[in-house]
């Protein structure tokens, strides 16, 4: 790998990181010790996952059998290439074109089979114990298939100790001088620290007391091939057993311990947990009553605290004072480990083991005060293996089933670390919450610690295959690049509390009282193995687990359903706090852009009056003349004009006297001198053009005139035709009148002669009476004949019808008496 001990801490972080150490040396304060406590403000630091490797020699037995076929060949510190052997599955696939025989391996160094217990462990240990003591978390977890060494290099023999046991050394010969020793303050929760009262030291005592005296028993009572730790001399000479030199942390870690900035002087107090975790269960392996075999282990629960910090509940911490008795801890601890004897290790551990050490840090007073919390992990895991090569059935089978589901979570979750690192791909998800082992890791890989993987590999042609399984899982977790938060020592102050588990201080004025409280375990539930329950219990179980289900699945979606209403409403105001400041965004770049083009129009209007104002100033500058200049120019036009006046009157004279004299006139001899003749002529031409500029304008006039009209003699034509109609109706009408008159005229005349006739008729009526009277009259006085009346009537009558009147009225004679009535109807009908 390209980047292979590029350190990606920053200059300042890394020099806090080789600089800080809480603790002096050896009780000594340092010569700064008494300045101030590490920054805990630094940067966060991003650097590379370290990921060590170390191959294992081969066993006696396996020289004998011929193993070797050059499996593994180490390039270089950092680089190892692995030959695929004939009978394995890589050498068929690629003999069959799927993937490769030969394939290359880098890593942070590769410790070849050579290498001793204290070279390894100061090639891999040195940066992360330096930060441990600095208050950096870390976690080493060695990974491998079965065989391969992993226990063998985290705790080691008595005779070859172990990274454990070396840290242990190193962490002691630290604190020595500045050991804290009484039991007051415990490590409780993930971070926090109980301050315990005298009772619960004497039960912690008692407590501690049981178990070692368990290992004393045991080992009285019966052999054990585990390494004997407790019979380790960790002296100097223990420790460079391999002849090299001294492995105490004086040697590596606080090399620059005269650059430290502490202030105070500080002690410190070391507890340790040992658990493991097997079948998905977690074990304390320190409880007295796993020593038992007869008794049934309790199962632990990992909860996590408010601050989601994961942690064992009821797991125990046991204070220890030297390395011998942290010793003797991991040695009960391993007796209490799942070990079986598979047909590839005759002491497999068949568990995730985990040894924690948390280092209390505290003010040297006498009321001391904690100041930090910080762990450092150990995880030896079970060996990776195939079921079908190990042969493995029954519980064999069950276990090696759980140790590969947790190391392919575990796979799992580095693979998406490492995807989620690049920001061009998508974020995916990483399960840690899917293993009980990636729970207890996540803090680590999230930031809140320090990560360093140890593989491990046997050269076996037999593994072989495993074994290329493990390189290439290695080779992913290399390319993790680690953020480590920027607290020294520990990721959230710690929290105290009492005896009673009730807060009593805290170290952080940002935390209230009422987040203590809740920061307890989510649920104080005990799990149980339930490989141990009979056939009904396991029933009664999984009833139990049903309802228990239901009725979480019931409070669940209640709850989904109240957390979807927030999340609605929040998304709501959201959206509209969006709209309105992108509302309001908008207006303010209407304004801006109002603004700007009126300051464009402004700029503009002020070019534009620039530019006409050097154009003016320009044509002043080539138009310029002089005032005297000017004034004088000003008096010759003048005078000119004067004359030109006096010429052109004169010229009106001569002209009249020209005209006067007629066609004589260009005979009489011309007394004026040449000059008045010039200037003549030249009014004359002026005067002549003036007069056909006139006449030009009068022809113009005249053609529009012309054209005028023209228009007005069409509009006279029409107006003349309007008019001749017009008179013929008139005409029309004259005679239509006198038509009318005439008949008017008749009508008076037949008018004149109705009553004419109507006098007529009236006289004669008239006539009638007094004939009638005087026909009475005389009929009373002679009695005379009624014929001669009627003969007087008849010759009367007569001689009126011989009349026009009476011819007329002879015609109505016959008519009836009615008609006659009328008179001059039927006249006026005829008519
Ligand atoms: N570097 C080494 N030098 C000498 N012996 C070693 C080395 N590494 C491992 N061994 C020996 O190899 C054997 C197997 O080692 P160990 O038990 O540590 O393997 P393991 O990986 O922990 O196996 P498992 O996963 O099955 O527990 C042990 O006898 C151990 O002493």
């Amino acid at each position: 790998m390209a980047d292979e001990g590029k350190n990606y801490v920053s200059t300042e972080a890394c020099d806090v990181l080789e600089s800080a150490s809480f603790l002096s040396v050896e009780g000594k304060p340092s010569p700064l010790e008494s300045t101030v406590l590490p920054n805990t403000e630094e940067q966060q630091v991003y650097e590379p996952l370290k990921v060590f490797l170390r191959v294992r020699p081969f066993s006696i037995a396996e020289l004998e059998s011929h193993e070797s076929q050059g499996c593994v060949t180490i390039e270089d510190a950092q680089t190892v290439i692995l030959s695929a052997p004939k009978e394995s599955s890589a050498m068929k696939n690629s003999e069959r074109g799927i993937g490769h025989a030969v394939h290359s391996f880098t890593f942070s160094q590769v410790f070849g089979p050579e290498t001793t217990q204290s070279e390894f462990f100061e090639g891999s240990m040195k940066d992360i114990i330096k930060a441990y003591v600095n208050g950096v978390n870390g976690l080493v977890f060695a990974y491998g298939v079965t065989n391969a060494g992993k226990t063998f290099t985290i705790q080691g023999t008595s005779k070859d100790l172990g990274i454990l046991p070396r840290s242990l050394d190193v962490i002691f010969k630290h604190i020595r001088g500045r050991h804290y020793l009484k039991m007051n303050f415990k490590p409780y929760l993930s971070n926090d620290v109980k301050k315990l009262e005298d009772e619960q030291i004497k039960q912690e005592e008692a407590l501690k007391t049981a178990i070692l005296a368990s290992l004393k028993e045991e080992t009285e009572s019966s052999s054990n091939t585990i390494a004997n730790f407790c019979d380790v001399k960790l002296d100097p000479s223990n420790c460079a057993s391999d002849n090299h030199p001294s492995n105490s942390l004086e040697n590596f870690v606080l090399l620059d311990i005269h650059k430290t900035n502490m202030h105070q002087r500080t002690q410190a107090s070391v507890w340790i947990s040992f658990c493991e975790i097997y079948n998905e269960y977690v074990y304390d392996l320190l409880s007295i009553s796993s020593t038992s075999k007869s008794q049934r282990r309790r199962v632990l629960r990992i909860c996590e605290d408010q601050g989601g910090n994961c942690y064992i509940k009821d797991l125990k911490w046991i204070n220890v004072q030297s390395t011998e008795e942290a010793c003797r801890l991991l040695k009960i601890g391993n007796k209490n480990r799942s070990f079986a004897c598979t047909r590839m290790n005759e002491q497999s551990s068949r568990s995730h083991s985990i040894f924690s050490i948390r280092l209390l840090k505290l003010t040297d007073e006498h009321q001391p005060r904690v100041l930090g919390v910080s762990e450092l992990s150990f995880c030896d895991l079970a060996g990776s293996e195939r079921c079908n090569k190990t042969h493995v059935f029954g519980d064999r089978l069950k276990e090696a089933g759980n140790i590969n589901n947790s190391l392919h979570i575990l796979g799992k979750c580095i693979a998406a670390l490492k995807q989620n690192q690049n920001p061009k791909m998508k974020p995916s998800y990483i399960p840690f919450r899917e293993s009980k082992l990636t729970r207890l890791f996540q803090p680590f890989f999230c930031g809140k610690g320090k990560a360093c993987m140890i593989v491990n590999i046997n050269q076996h042609t037999s593994t072989y295959d495993e074994t290329l399984h493990v390189m290439k899982f290695s080779a992913i977790a290399r390319q993790v690049i680690q953020t480590i938060l920027p607290k020294n020592f520990g990721y959230f102050p710690p929290k105290m509390v009492g005896g009673d588990g009730k807060p009593i201080m805290h170290f952080d004025a940002n935390t209230s009282v009422g987040d203590f409280a809740d920061s307890t375990e989510i649920s104080a539930e005990e799990e149980v193995d339930i490989t141990i329950l009979s056939h009904e219990d396991l029933l009664k179980a999984a009833e139990d687990l049903k309802e228990k289900l239901a009725a979480e699945r019931r409070s669940k979606l209640l709850l989904e359903v109240k957390i979807r209403k927030e999340m609605a409403e929040a998304m709501f105001r959201q959206l509209l706090e969006t709209e309105e400041a992108w509302s309001n965004r908008l207006e303010d770049m209407k304004d801006s852009y109002e603004e700007k083009l009126e300051s464009k129009f402004e700029m503009y209007k002020e070019a534009i009056k620039k530019h006409a104002y050097m154009c003016a100033m320009e044509q002043i500058e080539d138009h310029y003349v002089p005032i005297e200049e000017f004034l004088a120019e000003q008096e010759k036009v003048e005078d000119r004009e004067r004359k030109i006046l006096q010429l052109e009157r004169q010229l009106d004279e001569q002209s009249g006297r020209l005209l006067a004299l007629g066609s004589l006139s260009s005979d009489i001899p011309s007394t004026e001198n040449n000059m008045e003749q010039d200037l003549l002529d030249s009014t004359l031409k002026r005067a002549n053009e003036g007069l056909q500029k006139q006449c030009k304008e009068k022809e113009e006039l005249i053609k529009s005139l012309k054209f005028k009209i023209q228009k007005l003699n069409e509009t006279l034509l029409e107006a003349n035709e309007g008019y001749r109609k017009m008179a013929e109706e008139n005409s029309q009408l004259k005679h239509t009148i006198m038509l009318k008159d005439q008949e008017m005229n008749s009508l008076q005349n037949w008018a004149k002669r109705v009553l004419e006739l109507e006098e007529t008729v009236s006289s004669l009526q008239k006539e009638l009476e007094v004939q009638k009277k005087n026909f009475f009259a005389e009929e009373s006085k002679q009695q005379k004949p009624r014929r001669g009346l009627l003969a007087n009537l008849k010759s009367t009558v007569a001689s009126t019808a011989s009349t026009p009147l009476g011819k007329g009225w002879g015609k109505y004679e016959e008519a009836s008496p009615c008609s006659r009535k009328q008179g001059l109807l039927p006249h006026k009908a005829k008519e």
